[in-house]
């Protein structure tokens, strides 16, 4: 492995599982110490900071609900402290509770609205606030998605927090840049997660996902690594306000 993150702090909301795990071990991998908040599965989170440690790397861990503003200092502070400051902010943290539109629970869309879109913006936030303080810059990106792009019939709640996602990356970019803090997005494809199990469950469904990807297969959460890794490093100084879309080349193949 390189060191491209020697001495980085990068800190990861939604790093028990999924992408946002692979992320926080990768980024360890390229050298830096690393921030987890999980919701609920400490038991991810735990397996994730032994990961890193065994990689020789320090890991902090914290459970917090992103739906709820007062979350956001709270994991960027105690995180900042556990490791002495914060370089790397990746807002991953999101849920996408598949459901039809004409009957969706306000309970459902409220949530996915909090969690996803409220969630990035406190976390965004909390996080440039503190770089600002810190005064050296860094790099913030966020978990969007080729749904930021294109529709979904059982998405119609978690599609717009995406393209929202995207548009908050945007405009913090304007916003920061003068703090040398770079903001970008990555709009992942459709990855193999906990996220889209049941979805993908659905053999059909599963196999029309596939065909749908010229390079032949649905994504791997370690398939983010790279992307992230970029990002977050200085190899991407000049990049800010950018769109990075990893889907295997779903999104431009109409026919
Ligand atoms: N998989 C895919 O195909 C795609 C995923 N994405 C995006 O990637 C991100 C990660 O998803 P993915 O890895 O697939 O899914 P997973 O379900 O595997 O991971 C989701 C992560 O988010 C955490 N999380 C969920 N709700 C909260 C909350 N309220 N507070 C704190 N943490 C929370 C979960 O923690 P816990 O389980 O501990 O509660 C978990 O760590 C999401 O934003 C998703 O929208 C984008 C495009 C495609
Ligand atoms: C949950 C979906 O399978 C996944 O999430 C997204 O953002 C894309 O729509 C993917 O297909």
């Amino acid at each position: 492995m390189t060191n491209l993150l020697q001495g980085k702090r990068v800190f990861v909301t939604g790093a028990s599982s999924g992408i946002g795990r692979a992320v926080a071990i990768g980024c360890a991998q390229h050298g830096a110490d690393v921030a987890l908040n999980y919701g609920h599965d400490e038991a991810g989170a735990e397996s994730a900071v032994r990961e890193i440690e065994a990689l020789g790397r320090t890991a902090f861990a914290m459970q917090a609900d992103v739906a709820e503003p007062e979350s956001a200092g709270r994991f960027v502070g105690e995180a900042a402290t556990a490791l002495g400051g914060i370089d790397v902010f990746v807002n991953n943290a999101g849920i996408c509770p598949f459901h039809g539109f004409l009957d969706m629970p306000v309970d459902t869309f409220e949530r996915t609205m909090r969690v996803n879109m409220h969630g990035a913006y406190f976390m965004v936030q909390a996080a440039a606030r503190a770089m600002v303080e810190q005064g050296t810059g860094g790099s913030i990106m966020a978990m969007s998605s080729i749904s930021a792009l294109v529709g979904g019939e059982y998405q119609t709640h978690y599609t717009p927090t995406k393209a929202g996602v995207l548009s908050l990356m945007q405009s913090t970019a304007i916003a920061l840049g003068k703090h040398g803090i770079r903001c970008n997005a990555l709009l992942p494809g459709t990855i193999l997660t906990e996220i889209n199990r049941d979805d993908l469950a659905d053999r059909q469904k599963r196999e029309y996902m596939e065909s749908r990807v010229p390079l032949g297969r649905l994504g791997q959460p370690e398939d983010m690594v790279g992307p992230a890794v970029f990002l977050a490093s200085d190899l991407s100084a000049y990049v800010t306000g950018a769109a990075l879309l990893v889907d295997g080349g779903m999104f431009v193949n109409l026919q």
